[in-house]
């Protein structure tokens, strides 16, 4: 009778419990180039008979599968590891099955030791190989088929068969062709989605091009905030001469808000008052006039070849410039004329505007994404990025994603990817935790987070240990911001420099991912628009404002040296291993990160109480977050340049706001 093979009834092996995985393989996990992934499994069998399992992974597209064994780590837990070295998909899966010819080896030499091995064991064994020689070919087929003939061969003394049948070189033979005719296998391969390296460790910048004018023309200026209407329009050609500066500081991506034509009806005025006066700017998120709309430049910006010039001399810097896109329209967008069917109108034809309660957005018009006119809509989108990448642009920071669908963008970011997979999107979701995971999961490669919402040392291990610990590890890359021109935190608003130093070395060492709005932050601007409120007061979204970069306040010293230690220190460059260290003193918050090879250790200790002394013993034992057996051991603060040495456990540490609230150490072997 035909030998059945691969039926479901035949398969005795179970894959449980695969990690890394998301939802079932729905989506992706994230890696960036070069980074690994462990994979771990339950794999079990009923009765005794041993089992092999191997891991399967391949660029997505390639024809054949890189296999290599999973190894056993009790418990019937598998693991295996792999790494991915270019852009794009990838794809991995498990494979498990019943090893017969393992069982029969071991159970032959437990036979053999206690003295009952007989013929038939050696036949059943001669029956196997030969089934091996039949998966082989060439000259391995060869040695198979004269091992079993030995097995087999009764003129041979037992001992002498036993020893050919468990011989090194025989099993390896043997265990090259295995049987998989009942094994088992995941029911689809789950899927990696690479990115470049920038995608997991980015400085950002962000700052409002019409408001380098003053600075770049005449630095020494300046000084509070302007309020002139006479103020010049800052242009592309300012932001270069910026970038030299901003490169100093170690940023490299520069983050422009919308750059696009602003409109003219229901225009913001200053401090987002509903009535612009005459030359008041408006917001650049109101987008479109009768000058253009999503592929336009504000003519006071300067010309598509500036930009384009912009773009070009970011990169001699080492920088990228990243996009703002904002889907949604002024109501002066030439879309509002062309395409009505885009937008939702009211009973009496009027277009609702925008809100997201209790913010009120009059300046703007929604996209109705339940639009009978969908796939036109959503191509005009797709065009719209396609067109800035043509422009050179790489990276997009999105706004507010979530009041677009979430098909949309797993589909826009689908169809980028496919044809430029280095594109780099940054979701601005502040919106429910697993709404902010979806776009995540989505295709979103990096995404705002509560980080600015998290002001002690408690919510911040918390907060951490779900970001880098729990599932969203696998997927959901944190940029942290300590501002944003939407967010000034009331830890800010007293304007002490320790508060800005501190909140600075927390985003920047916590997360690869982080990013500043300037020079609002370097310059310590604090003042709300008013009490309780989170909105700047004559906030650079409604005006142009003046900075006074040379200001002796300034903490660009500081974000300079911040950035160079991330750069030079590689265990900042990744969230994977940070681990949060025991401290005696609740205002005080300790963590370590370790680069993968556990060379590179970098210990951040913050004083969260930004105005008093604190003091306190943190634990502190380096076995337990690198290889290194002995102490003492020293520590080196590569901010102040002062060094301790620490015993293992305990150590003591005070930290003054008024000289600095955060220790950055490096260990020294
Ligand atoms: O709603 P969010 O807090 O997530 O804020 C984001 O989207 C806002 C709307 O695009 C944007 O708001 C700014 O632009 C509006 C349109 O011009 C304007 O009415 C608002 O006053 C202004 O704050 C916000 O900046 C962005 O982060």
């Amino acid at each position: 009778m035909k030998k059945k093979l691969n039926q479901p009834g035949q398969k005795r092996v179970v894959i449980d419990r695969v990690e890394p995985s998301l939802d079932g393989g729905a989506f992706p996990i994230k890696r960036v180039l070069g980074e690994s992934v462990q994979v771990e499994a339950d794999i079990l069998a009923d009765g005794h008979d041993l089992l092999r399992a191997s891991l399967l992974v391949r660029p997505k597209g390639a024809r054949t599968w890189r296999e290599t064994p999973l190894k056993p780590a009790g418990n019937d837990l598998w693991r295996g590891c792999f790494s991915v070295d270019s852009l794009g998909y990838w794809e991995y899966t498990l494979r498990a099955w019943i090893d017969h010819s393992q069982t029969w080896r071991e159970g032959l030499r437990k036979k053999h030791d206690a003295d009952v091995a007989d013929d038939t064991d050696l036949e059943i064994g001669a029956a196997l190989v030969r089934a091996a020689a039949g998966r082989a070919r060439g000259k391995d087929a060869r040695r198979l088929e004269d091992l079993a003939a030995t097995l087999a061969d009764r003129s041979k003394s037992l001992d002498r068969r036993v020893e050919a049948a468990l011989e090194k070189t025989a099993e390896e033979l043997v265990d090259r062709y295995p049987d998989l005719s009942h094994k088992t296998e995941l029911p689809q391969p789950l899927r990696v989605w690479v990115d470049r390296e920038r995608a997991g460790f980015s400085a950002w910048y962000e700052l409002f091009p019409r408001s380098a004018g003053i600075a770049a023309a005449a630095p020494a200026v300046g000084g509070p905030a302007g309020e002139s209407p006479a103020l010049p329009h800052g242009t592309f050609r300012d932001v270069i001469a910026l970038l030299p500066e901003i490169a100093r500081m170690g940023f490299d991506i520069l983050y422009l808000p919308p750059i696009h034509p602003i409109g003219e009806t229901k225009r913001k005025g200053r401090n987002n008052t509903t009535q612009a006066a005459a030359g008041d700017p408006g917001s650049p998120w109101a987008i479109g006039s009768a000058e253009g709309g999503h592929r336009a430049i504000h003519p006071r910006l300067g010309s598509r070849e500036d930009f384009l010039d912009l773009v070009e001399k970011a990169r001699t810097y080492q920088m990228e410039i990243a996009l703002d896109i904002a889907f949604q329209c002024s109501p002066d967008h030439p879309w509002v004329e062309e395409h009505p069917q885009w937008f939702v109108h009211r009973p009496d034809g009027s277009i609702q505007y925008a809100e997201n309660p209790p913010k009120k957005y009059e300046d703007i018009y929604p996209l109705d994404f339940e639009t009978d006119d969908w796939e036109a809509l959503w191509n005009e989108l797709l065009q719209v990025f396609l067109y800035w990448i043509d422009c050179g642009v790489q990276v997009f920071r999105v706004d507010n994603p979530h009041t677009k669908s979430f098909p949309f963008w797993e589909w826009l970011i689908e169809e980028v990817h496919q044809r430029w997979p280095e594109v780099i999107f940054l979701a601005e979701a502040f919106t429910r935790p697993k709404r902010m995971y979806r776009l995540a999961k989505g295709g979103f490669t990096q995404s705002y987070t509560y980080f600015t919402w998290r002001n002690s040392p408690e919510e911040l291990r918390q907060y951490l240990t779900e970001l880098t610990r729990e599932k969203p590890r696998e997927f959901f890359r944190p940029n942290f911001w300590p501002n944003t021109p939407d967010i000034l935190h009331e830890d800010l608003q007293s304007g002490n420099p320790a508060a800005f130093a501190a909140r600075l070395v927390l985003a920047a060492t916590l997360s690869s991912n982080y990013g500043i709005y300037g020079p609002a932050y370097e310059l310590l601007e604090h003042k709300p628009v008013r009490p309780g409120s989170e909105e700047y007061l004559n906030s650079e979204k409604y005006e142009i404002r003046t900075w006074n970069r040379h200001d002796p306040r300034s903490i660009a010293p500081l974000i300079t040296r911040v950035n160079e230690i991330r750069r030079k220190n590689r265990a900042l460059q990744s969230n994977r291993n940070l681990r949060f260290h025991a401290v005696t003193n609740p205002h005080l918050l300790c963590y370590s990160k370790t680069d993968d090879d556990g060379d590179n250790i970098v210990l951040v200790c913050v004083n969260m109480d930004y105005s008093g002394v604190q003091s306190g013993k943190v634990e502190f034992s380096l076995p337990a977050v690198g290889p290194y057996p002995h102490h003492p051991f020293v520590v080196r603060d590569l901010l102040s340049g002062h060094s301790w040495t620490w015993h293992d456990y305990w150590n003591y540490l005070e930290l003054d706001p008024a000289i600095s609230p955060v220790h950055l150490f490096v260990i020294d072997r």
